[in-house]
């Protein structure tokens, strides 16, 4: 059997540059042995999304469905949208050796935190809360008062980065990629991880 995958939680507020920076991750990073989990949503998609590509865009009534049938890793409410991770999935995956990558925001994390805490939890930063919000204005895909109820959570979520294990800021994407491919690949040679590898070929030997 694998050893099992590595669980790497990616949050921050919204507009700090966590999908770019998770697509330029994927995408320079063809041959590694980790896949993004699409997350459930009950929001419209915006010009571009794609279902099953960036979302699984559903109905109020069939993520409610997923939440009563334990379909859910973790789920929340955020600002007017219900957003979840589908537990299959990120099973499935896991126990195969892969790393599982979730980019979500804080109450989601902490969910998972409790059920997975051996899993890596990094939170993104922005340089300041001014390019935050020019971040997301420049973004487009929000009216102003849907900006503002985002800006309103992002200080709420900014002061929930003492729960993560890492801190990176996004000032260049490209930097950021960087940083966050440097904790994983430390957090692989953890001994406890590389332990766990030995533990079995050991108990193979000595069978
Ligand atoms: N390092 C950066 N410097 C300047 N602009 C950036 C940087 N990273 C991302 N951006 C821009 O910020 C905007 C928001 O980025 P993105 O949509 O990736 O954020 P997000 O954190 O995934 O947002 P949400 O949580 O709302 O989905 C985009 O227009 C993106 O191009
Ligand atoms: N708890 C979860 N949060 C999630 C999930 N997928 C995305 N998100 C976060 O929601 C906000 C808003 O996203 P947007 O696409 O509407 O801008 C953002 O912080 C996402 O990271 C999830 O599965 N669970």
């Amino acid at each position: 059997m694998a050893t099992r995958g590595m669980l790497i939680v990616l949050s921050g507020p919204s507009g700090v540059g966590k999908g770019t920076v998770r697509k330029a991750m994927f995408r320079d990073n063809k041959k590694r042995d980790f896949v993004y989990s699409v997350s459930m949503t009950t929001r419209k998609p915006r010009p571009g999304e794609v279902d099953g590509v960036d979302y699984y865009f559903r109905s109020e009534q069939e993520f409610k469905h997923e939440i009563a049938t334990d379909g859910m890793l973790e789920y929340a409410q955020y600002v007017d949208h219900y957003y979840g991770t589908p537990l299959k999935y990120v099973n499935q995956t896991l126990d195969s050796g892969k790393d599982v990558f979730l980019e979500i925001e804080v109450n989601g994390a902490m969910q998972v935190r409790e059920k997975c805490p051996d899993g890596v939890f990094i939170f993104l930063t922005p340089p300041d809360l001014s390019s935050l919000k020019e971040r997301i204005k420049g973004r487009g895909s929000e009216d102003s008062q849907t900006i503002n109820k985002r800006m309103v959570k992002a200080v709420e979520e900014i002061k929930m980065m003492q729960q993560y294990d890492y801190a990176v800021v996004n000032d260049r994407v490209f930097l950021a990629v960087k940083r966050i491919e440097n904790i994983i690949e430390s957090e692989h040679l953890r001994v406890k991880r590389v332990m766990t590898q030995y533990e079995k070929m050991i108990g193979a030997v000595e069978k």
